[in-house]
């Protein structure tokens, strides 16, 4: 993989783990943030309707205030005057101040006098009076706690009980007061009570008010009342991703007796998971953007130049050009490399100069060897063995073109004598001048003239034939005569001469090198046989 395939797949991550990092912190973090911010709201809000109804039941209190401490309803408890009654207790009063019912108790709890208006009055309502005995014995029975609580109030405590209490599946707010003389010994002659039903039409009212809907529902099978509200529970129920409901239960005894209810729009929540969105969509788009800018940077600042980089060293390498050396684009690390690059260059082309001229020297050792082992080194002409290797050449190059090809064979005649008479050192000497003469006499760049041993020469004459041989010989014979080197020893001439055999062939299958040296060997023996000085030729070879 290259290293900016590696760097996009990098990067890809970091976004990615980046964008999981967000979801998890909003999931495990923001998330319940909200809620528990979105329940205090929505707890508030139900503590707003709760203290609506209290306020109305203080309301009602402050009425039963005024009424029971006049002297007049002293009286009347006392003696059950009807004009108090009629002067006071007018119906159009208690539907304007919105009051459902009016007992008048003695101190046994026994009604003196008692009405209630009907409980589902509304503004447009007639007011219909009823003293339904049975409606204020079952008031009485459900209110009896809290008279018997009102008469054991302590003479610090307010003389006063307020609350609600549920008849006929309505919850009605009451206050209850002791009635008291003021100018004689405070004790109380008997009760008062007012109630004030919070039907449907006052929980609108209500919730006119708040500008919130809300519910009040009883939740015990049999309620009585209650004056406590101190032991509630709030209850939330999540209906969908804009709403929710929000309950305070109150409880009597451990068990919940009735609860308030209201919705509440979510709307912290769901604001807040839209900014989230923006902020994750945003986050993914400039994670996306900074993914394509750094490549694109990379690219131009780091990538291109080591892909030139590369391009230069593998162009190097396959050349073999350790001249060439790396551009130097940057003064970064990829500069450093290329600069590196270029050292390691300067260091291989001086070892492979040195190399080359090492191997130029053993070419030329190896060339002077191979011409020392192939040169004699007295007359500086062919060796046996350069001699074996022509003849072995040209025998296939004329077999291929079935040309012929003549030697001859060439001895000093009685040459120990001339080495006992004149010494060693000139015997070298003559060596050396019939070897010139032989040089001398073989013209053609293919022709060869080799010591074969001794004081025996060798000439290969290719594309020669004999007659040709024989002129070349005899020419040979005449350049020695001529040439007039004493030998006074020899029993042929006061000169020093040869004899010569030559043999020729065009090669074949059925003849070989050897034959062709043992033929031309056999006639240098017959020209010695025959008296030296001469020339022999073997005819049975004759081409
Ligand atoms: N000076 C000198 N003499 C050599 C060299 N190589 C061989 N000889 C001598 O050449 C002589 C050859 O003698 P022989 O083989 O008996 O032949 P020859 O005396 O020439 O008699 P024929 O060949 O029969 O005429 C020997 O005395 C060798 O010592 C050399 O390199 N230098």
């Amino acid at each position: 993989m290259t290293i900016y395939k590696k760097v996009v797949l990098i990067l890809t991550s970091m976004v990615v783990t980046l964008l999981l990092a967000f979801l998890l912190i909003q999931k495990l973090v923001i998330f319940p943030t909200f809620e528990s911010l979105e329940q205090q709201y929505a707890k508030a809000d139900i503590d707003r309707v709760e203290e609506v109804i209290l306020d109305t039941i203080k309301q009602l209190d402050r009425q039963l205030h005024d009424l029971s401490s006049w002297d007049d309803t002293y009286n009347f408890i006392e003696h059950v005057n009807q004009d108090f009654i009629d002067s006071n207790l007018e119906p159009d009063t208690f539907a304007n101040l919105h009051i459902n019912l009016v007992y008048f108790l003695d101190t046994e709890f026994q009604p003196v006098w008692a009405q209630t208006y009907n409980f589902d009055l509304d503004d447009t309502d007639e007011v219909k009076i009823s003293t339904n005995d049975d409606d204020v014995r079952q008031s009485i029975f459900l209110l009896k706690k809290q008279l018997v609580k009102l008469n054991s109030l302590s003479d610090d405590e307010p003389k006063v009980i307020r609350g609600l209490f549920f008849q006929n599946g309505n919850p009605i707010s009451f206050s209850m007061r002791p009635i008291f003389n003021n100018d004689e010994d405070k004790m109380s002659r008997g009760y008062m009570i007012l109630g004030r039903t919070l039907n449907q039409y006052m929980v609108d009212k209500f919730s006119e008010q708040l500008k919130k809907k809300f519910k009040i529902e009883v939740i015990a099978k049999n309620p009585l009342s209650m004056s406590d509200f101190s032991i509630n529970k709030y209850n939330i129920d999540v209906l969908s991703k804009d709403m929710l409901t929000i309950t305070k239960s109150y409880l009597e005894d451990d068990i919940p007796v009735f609860k308030i209810s209201t919705e509440f729009k979510r709307v912290i929540t769901k604001s807040g998971q839209k900014s989230l969105e923006y902020a994750l969509l945003s986050l993914l788009g400039i994670g996306v953007f900074m993914i394509l800018l750094i490549t694109l940077l990379l690219k131009n600042s780091v990538f291109v130049l080591l892909t030139n980089l590369t391009q230069q060293m593998q162009g190097i390498t396959q050349s073999k050009n350790y001249t060439l050396r790396a551009t130097i684009n940057s003064e970064d690390e990829i500069g450093i490399l290329s600069s590196e690059f270029n050292n390691m260059l300067t260091v291989i082309e001086s070892n492979n100069n040195e190399l080359i001229s090492a191997n130029d020297q053993i070419k030329q050792a190896n060339a002077e060897l191979e011409t020392l082992s192939l040169t004699d080194p007295l007359t500086q002409i062919a060796n046996r063995l350069a001699l074996d290797r022509k003849l072995r050449m040209e025998w296939v190059a004329l077999y291929r073109t079935q040309s012929p090809l003549a030697i001859i064979m060439i001895d000093i005649d009685y040459f120990k004598l001339f080495n006992d008479h004149y010494g060693h050192l000139e015997g070298d000497n003559c060596l050396l001048n019939i070897a010139n003469i032989l040089t001398q006499n073989t013209k053609r760049p293919r022709d060869l003239v080799a010591r074969f041993g001794g004081e025996e020469f060798t000439l290969v004459l290719p594309d020669t034939n004999i007659q040709d041989a024989v002129q070349i010989a005899k020419h040979i014979h005449n350049d020695i005569a001529n040439s007039e080197l004493k030998h006074q020893c020899s029993k042929v001439s006061e000169f020093v001469t040869v004899s010569i055999g030559i043999a020729g062939v065009i090669p074949s299958g059925t003849s070989s090198v050897g034959e062709l040296m043992e033929m031309a060997d056999k006639a240098l023996y017959v020209a010695k046989q025959n008296g030296r000085n001469r020339i022999e030729i073997n005819e049975l070879l004759n081409p």
